[in-house]
């Protein structure tokens, strides 16, 4: 099975532990949620996993090859890339610059090029727009922005913090269909969402988190089960 997957993952921030001992395994081509209130580590979670922050304890591997505390460039030639909250898009670089910056651990730059030609070819809306800077696009086309950006390096696993953060209901309907696709090619989704009500659809597996620690763990049936999880962690879902 191909798999990313994160052991009893310490982390935090100076000497303040956000991360208490977290273990998630997300599959390839499936997606997996990460829920939970605000604070509770999600994002830091995500960052320790992408090599973004340093792990003080535990392991992440990638089909079975060790990830932890390498730095984020090796982390992307393994085949794992972060899409950060709020997208992480370069507002006065135009869309195209933004999308070699997400081809940047690519050493072949002629093969950088012909993906970013062939991603603008499948998201019409930034093709039109390509020569404008990010920062003047709208909610909707920074994130398909961000998600093509994150494509780039061909990627097995992406981290998605927030996709659909923002973002109008009919662009959280296209980002999270998009994502959707993604997993028909093979790449395997771990998704940290506020949006509950419309994540637990596409999810194949929750996770939920309190404090730093992981308080669940199954499927989105597994959830609608429990009623006490459901009465803590999901309501109004
Ligand atoms: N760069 C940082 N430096 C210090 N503390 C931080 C930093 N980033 C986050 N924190 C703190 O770490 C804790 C967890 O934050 P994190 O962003 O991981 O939570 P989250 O579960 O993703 O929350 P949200 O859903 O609100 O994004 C919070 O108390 C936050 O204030």
């Amino acid at each position: 099975m191909s798999a990313l997957v994160a052991e009893n993952v310490v982390t935090g921030y100076g000497k303040q532990e956000i991360v208490r001992g977290v273990s998630v395994t997300a599959e390839a081509g499936k997606i997996t949620c990460i829920f939970g209130p605000n604070g509770c580590g999600k994002s830091t979670l995500l960052k320790a996993i992408a090599g973004a922050l340093p792990l003080w304890n535990g392991t992440t591997l990638l089909d079975g090859i060790t990830l932890s505390n390498l730095p984020v460039h090796q982390v992307v030639r393994n085949g794992l890339v972060l899409m950060p909250q709020g997208g992480g898009v370069f507002p006065r670089l135009t869309v195209t610059e933004n999308l070699r910056m997400g081809g940047y651990a690519i050493p072949d730059k002629r093969l950088m090029e012909r993906r970013i030609e062939a991603l603008i070819d499948q998201y019409p809306s930034l093709a039109r727009r390509r020569h404008t800077a990010a920062g003047s696009l709208s909610g909707g086309e920074q994130a398909m922005l961000s998600l093509a950006r994150a494509l780039v390096s061909e990627p097995r696993f992406i981290l998605l913090d927030e996709p659909s953060a923002g973002l109008s209901p009919a662009m959280v309907n296209e980002t999270l269909e998009r994502i959707t696709t993604l997993t028909a090619q093979g790449i395997g989704i771990l998704m940290v969402e506020q949006n509950i009500r419309e994540a637990m659809p596409i999810a194949d597996k929750l996770y939920i988190l309190a404090a730093g620690e992981k308080r669940f763990e199954g499927s989105p049936q597994d959830v609608r089960d429990d009623r006490q999880i459901m009465d803590i962690y999901m309501g109004g879902v």
